[in-house]
């Protein structure tokens, strides 16, 4: 971080979580004399920002977000301190291809996907010194049209750091998004929380999707609690075949973890296939079978889904051949 300047932090893609992070933080530092917030957006959600600013409902409360940049080109991006990732997953390499020339020497990248293969996926982009924190938040946002975003009441954290590294940037930008009201931790043992983030919202995504009902509609069938049950088990014997440390109440802590959340949450995965959007379906379940194939492990729940949601929707993107 820069001393002598303001810190400039870029937040890539304004929808659902970059318009809650981003909009937080363009929100409390408007004024700083120490730190300049940058948004990366652009087509619609870029003019409507220009426009009117970004409009953050989080809980009662409106906040009207108006970032020193709101820009989709590097040039003006300028020099930056850090790049908080908040594409899709899909997106976060063309992201980084694009914006790595923004970086100062020593900057960091903080990303938010739902992804536990975060450092395997972008370690050849990174420019030499600079810093990957992987993160991941817990939290309900959603866009509502372009620029306008809905941050539900619920579960709100964000969490992202190293694998037993100390970081004084990490914690300089713990400090940084806790002071504009961002409940964030920086941890030196991401890959475990991670993992916890990926058990809960792998399964979740899927029986969301394929029944296209809402958290609460989800926990009062019991046919759908049990099939998230069943894919958060096999989830769990892929994470030990990888020595993912895990806590024993696993499945348990998932089941109340869905009970915390509105009721009226839909997940991210469920939206897009509505919308007929590309989805992170390589992300949130190809990944799985991927990796469980390269351990010799079945997922006969997992496999089944998979297919399940080909044939649902029939425009899914996924890489790998459900058949
Ligand atoms: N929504 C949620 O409640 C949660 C989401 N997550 C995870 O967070 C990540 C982000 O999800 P979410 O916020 O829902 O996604 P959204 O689709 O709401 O937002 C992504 C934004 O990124 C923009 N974008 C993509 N590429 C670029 C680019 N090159 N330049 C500028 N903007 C770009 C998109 O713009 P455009 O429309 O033009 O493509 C869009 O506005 C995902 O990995 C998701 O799984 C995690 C927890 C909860
Ligand atoms: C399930 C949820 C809302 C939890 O944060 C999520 O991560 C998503 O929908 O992408």
């Amino acid at each position: 971080m820069n001393t002598n300047q303001k810190t400039r932090i870029a937040i890539a893609g304004i929808g659902g979580i970059g318009g809650y992070i981003g909009g937080k933080l363009a929100y409390h530092y408007q004024n700083s004399e120490n730190v300049e917030i940058l948004f990366i957006s652009r087509g619609e959600t870029k003019k409507a920002i220009d426009q009117q600013g970004l409009t953050l409902h989080s809980g009662d409360q409106t906040y009207n977000c108006v970032p020193s940049v709101n820009s989709d080109d590097p040039v003006l991006i300028g020099q930056i301190d850090a790049l908080i990732i908040c594409t899709k997953s899909y997106s976060t390499t063309s992201i980084l291809k694009e914006y790595a020339r923004c970086l100062q020497p020593n900057a960091v990248i903080i990303t938010t996907q739902n992804t536990v293969n975060g450092q395997a996926s972008l370690a050849d982009l990174l420019p030499k010194g600079i810093s990957l924190l992987e993160g991941c938040i817990f939290i309900a946002s959603n866009i509502l049209q372009a620029g306008i975003i809905e941050h539900k009441p619920g579960p709100t954290k964000l969490f992202f750091g190293t694998n037993n590294l100390a970081s004084k940037q990490g914690e300089a930008f713990e400090k940084l998004l806790q002071e504009a009201g961002i409940d964030t931790t920086f941890t030196q043992n991401i890959q475990e929380i991670l993992w916890k983030k990926f058990l809960f919202v792998s399964p979740i995504a899927i029986v969301s999707a394929l029944t296209q009902l809402t958290f609460s509609q989800i926990l009062e069938n019991e046919i759908h609690v049990t099939r998230f049950i069943q894919l958060t088990s096999e989830l769990i014997q892929l994470a030990q075949v990888k020595h993912i440390p895990l806590d024993e109440n696993a499945i348990n802590n998932n089941v109340e973890l869905l009970r915390k959340f509105n009721p009226t949450v839909k997940s991210s995965f469920q939206l897009d296939l509505a919308k007929g959007n590309l989805s992170e379906i390589d992300s949130l379940i190809s990944y799985v079978l991927t990796e469980a194939a390269t351990h010799a492990l079945k997922l006969p729940y997992y496999e089944t889904a998979f297919i399940e949601l080909c044939l649902k929707y029939p425009h899914i993107n996924a890489q790998i051949d459900p058949l």
